[in-house]
């Protein structure tokens, strides 16, 4: 990371639900795998993208296959994403929903619950550390790999969802938005949602998506990821925006993700302008810290400095994101309580 927030932003209590785990892993972490295997001859550069540079998102995919070499037993996952929630509640996350996509890996012998498994037991390990986060976690189904493996997906998911008492929460539909298409992975996620998992979709990553988007909404989604290519000055439609509006699906926004990837000009030209005017929900998230070099307190500041918003405003965001958690309402009124509770000590 190359910039501290300021201490408001720091200190500012948070929510992140739009972080994919292997594309959270810190430098520290990434050394720690780098010294674990060092034949791979994987270099720092290869993980993440610094201040100022920006990738196409095809550059950005190649990343993370560099990071899924590096991470590719249970031991690793157990690792990283013990470190990942750690990063997260030393920056000020008190309520993190993680994402990821369940792999197979023959030399390793690790399995596709094997990998989910890790996942959880890292929660539960941080919970009994005493550290002041409430993770929770959704299955990614990676849509490159098509129907079949999107139901394998689901099925998982839901055995996890009954077996681990609401750390697993609902799905998240992500991967390369250029590779398949929604409509193969309409089942399975229409089963997803009536079993009672909650849908995060990516939505409109890329441009040209209308008729994919179109579909997906129906279902519809719980929250949206990005959706940068909805509303019609982005080449999409009023009928998007509408369906959006008339749901009440709240967007997840992560301005650095999106400025490096190139998907959006710059941080100004960024389309939390359009959803925030309007008054539509709209949480600010990290994606992957780790790969575009950031945090979630920065993500904060820079929408603050971008678009002019005080800290009063900037609190509000932070606070409403609350209302859009997968977990279920008696957990919002705790963190409710938190924001109270902490809120003096922020505005110091
Ligand atoms: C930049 N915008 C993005 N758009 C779409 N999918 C993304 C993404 N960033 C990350 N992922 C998805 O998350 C995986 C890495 O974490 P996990 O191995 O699942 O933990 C990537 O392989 C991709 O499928
Ligand atoms: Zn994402």
């Amino acid at each position: 990371m190359e910039n501290e927030a300021d201490a408001f932003y720091r200190e500012l209590p948070k929510v992140e639900l739009h972080a994919h785990l292997n594309g959270s892993v810190s430098v520290n972490t990434i050394e720690k795998l780098i010294s674990r295997k060092p034949h791979l001859n994987i270099e720092h550069g290869m993980t993440a993208i610094g201040k100022g540079q920006r990738r196409t998102l095809d550059e950005c995919f190649q990343v993370f296959k560099v990071i899924h070499q590096l991470v590719d037993s249970e031991e690793d996952i157990l690792m990283v994403a013990t470190d990942v929630i750690r990063e997260f509640a030393a920056d000020g996350v008190k309520y993190l929903e993680l994402r990821s996509t369940p792999r197979e890996e023959k030399r390793t012998g690790l399995t596709k619950k094997g990998y989910i498994e890790s996942v959880i037991k890292a929660i539960k390990n941080c919970k009994s550390e005493g550290l002041d986060i409430d993770v929770r976690f959704l299955v990614a189904i990676d849509r490159r790999n098509g129907t079949e493996v999107a139901m394998e997906t689901v099925k998982l998911a839901e055995e996890f969802m009954q077996s681990t008492d609401g750390l697993v929460l609902g799905l998240d539909l992500s991967g390369d938005p250029t590779v398949g298409h929604g409509k193969d992975l309409l089942p399975a996620l229409l089963r997803a949602k009536n079993c009672g998992l909650k849908l995060s979709l990516h939505l409109s990553e890329v441009p040209s998506q209308q008729e994919e988007s179109n579909l997906l909404l129906s279902l519809p989604p719980d929250r949206i990821g990005h959706g940068t290519f909805l509303h019609p000055e982005m080449g999409g439609s009023q009928s998007l925006v509408d369906q959006v509006v008339t749901n009440n699906i709240p967007l997840e926004l992560c301005l650095t993700s999106n400025v490096k990837g190139q998907t959006v000009p710059c941080y100004s030209k960024h389309h939390f302008q359009y959803w925030y005017q309007m008054g539509h929900p709209s949480i600010i998230c990290t994606d992957d810290k780790g790969v575009f070099s950031t945090n979630l307190s920065q993500e904060y500041q820079l929408t603050a400095t971008t678009f002019g918003l005080s800290h009063e405003a900037i609190w509000k965001l932070s606070q409403q994101a609350i209302d859009w958690i997968f977990a279920p309402d008696a957990v919002k009124q705790q963190l409710k309580q938190k924001w109270e509770a902490m809120k003096p000590q922020v505005f110091k």
